[in-house]
């Protein structure tokens, strides 16, 4: 029996149709033109102080700081290049815990089951380097509480890390009161906002949070690069991970990719300046997509419905005879869960914490919608499922009988 056929493609779609902008986004033109002045042009090195190469590259360093700063409401100063979120998820949380540790301050962290394995990972380095880890699981909307979180808190924990919004499901935490929390107690709070940044609105100045990472991929910039905020703080130092020239304060050596930087300071720019618009063009998408799939049978969404962004639609549908049902929306990139774990074919471990069985997680998909997202594609998008799932019952149907 052969797999049932795709709907036949409206002639305005470009194919293949691009839903996992939770994975990467394209560069913006704009933003790939200014990079490439300094490819060529201006490709001076920004710490030459002696001659005008170097003062052009500092100046436009010195722009995209205050740029990314500005998405985000910090000081330009708070803002240390790297070279994307991974490394400001290792520099925050192995740099803190040692610093602090070697202040004989304590030795406890907390994090979340589901955070990002650049996250993860990075605590379970810690662990073998003596530290005492506490994970805590998020409920089924894959939210953690503050009671929760209080629960967890010891007299000698140093540093919480929580995601603002989670890269497979969307949710996105309390950071607010839970940054109001880590400051009571003394605990330098670390939060992953790759997937928050130019999605809603984020603002440090209101924040009670001392350390975040970004990535420009996520938000129309080019790959390997990203920053760490570090809050202006005597008190909060943080271990260097990479040493050499003494770059960014000593905090992260290495010259500066100055034309990745300047993408990312465009990037963020722009973002800005399209958020509330672009965030309720999307969220209107997505609320006909799930509008489109929330009726079949045996459809789940994954996470909260309410405190999620708009980019993005997790959902559980049956199996069908041919597998997942993601693999069979051909011409539709999506994933079932995140880039760096699709190449495995083990169920989601986010969905996993959330309490989703093995089966259901397995047969999840990971829409993610994007500033180049069409109606067009979201109508076809849905099409396109309806039918693979409509043959399913009707087979299943014929086969009763
Ligand atoms: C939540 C989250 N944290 C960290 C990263 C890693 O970012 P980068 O690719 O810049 O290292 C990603 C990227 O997928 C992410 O989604
Ligand atoms: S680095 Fe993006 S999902 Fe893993």
């Amino acid at each position: 029996m052969n797999a049932p056929a795709p709907c036949r493609p409206p002639a305005d779609l470009r194919f293949p149709i691009y839903l996992d902008y939770g994975a990467t986004t394209p560069v913006d033109p704009h933003v790939a033109r200014v990079m490439c002045d300094f490819l060529t042009e201006k490709f001076g090195n920004a710490a030459s102080s002696s001659h005008p190469f170097g003062w052009e590259a500092r100046r436009a360093v010195d722009k995209a700081r205050a740029q990314v700063a500005g998405l985000v409401g910090a000081r330009p100063d708070e803002i240390i290049w790297t070279s994307g979120a991974t490394e400001s998820n290792n520099l925050a949380l192995k740099g803190c815990a040692h610093a602090l540790r070697a202040q004989g301050r304590g030795k406890h962290l907390i994090t979340v089951a589901t955070e990002h394995k650049a996250v993860l990972d990075t605590m379970h380095t810690l662990e073998k380097a003596g530290f005492d880890v506490t994970y805590l699981q998020p409920g089924a909307d894959g939210l953690i509480t503050l009671a929760q979180f209080r629960a967890a808190l010891r007299p000698d924990t140093l540093l919480a890390s929580v995601m603002y919004v989670n890269n497979e499901i969307g949710v996105i935490q309390p950071i607010a009161e839970l940054g109001e929390l880590c400051a009571a107690h003394g605990v330098v709070f670390h939060v992953d906002a790759v997937q928050a940044a130019g999605k809603i609105a984020i603002d440090l100045q209101q924040l009670k949070v001392d350390l975040m990472s970004f990535s420009a991929h996520k938000v129309y910039g080019p790959k390997g690069i990203g920053a760490l905020y570090v809050r202006h703080n005597p008190a909060l130092k943080l271990e260097a991970q990479i040493d050499g020239g003494g770059h960014e304060n000593g905090m992260r050596s290495g010259t500066l990719a100055t034309h990745q930087i300047v993408g990312m300071g465009e990037a963020f720019a722009l973002a800005g300046d399209v958020l509330e618009e672009e965030g309720r063009r999307i969220r209107c998408l997505r609320d006909r997509l799930w509008a489109g799939l929330a009726d079949l049978p045996g459809v789940q969404l994954n996470g909260s419905a309410e405190a999620r962004v708009p980019h993005n639609l997790n959902v559980s549908f049956p199996p069908t005879r041919y597998g997942t049902l993601g693999s069979q929306l051909l011409g539709i990139a999506v994933s079932a869960g995140s880039a760096c774990n699709s190449a495995a074919s083990a169920p989601s471990f986010v969905l996993l914490a959330i309490g989703r069985s093995p089966d259901v997680a397995r047969n999840a998909v990971r829409f993610s919608l994007g500033r180049g997202t069409t109606e067009a594609e979201i109508d076809y998008v849905v099409a396109t499922v309806r039918q693979v799932l409509a043959h399913e019952v009707e087979t299943a149907v014929l086969a009763e009988h």
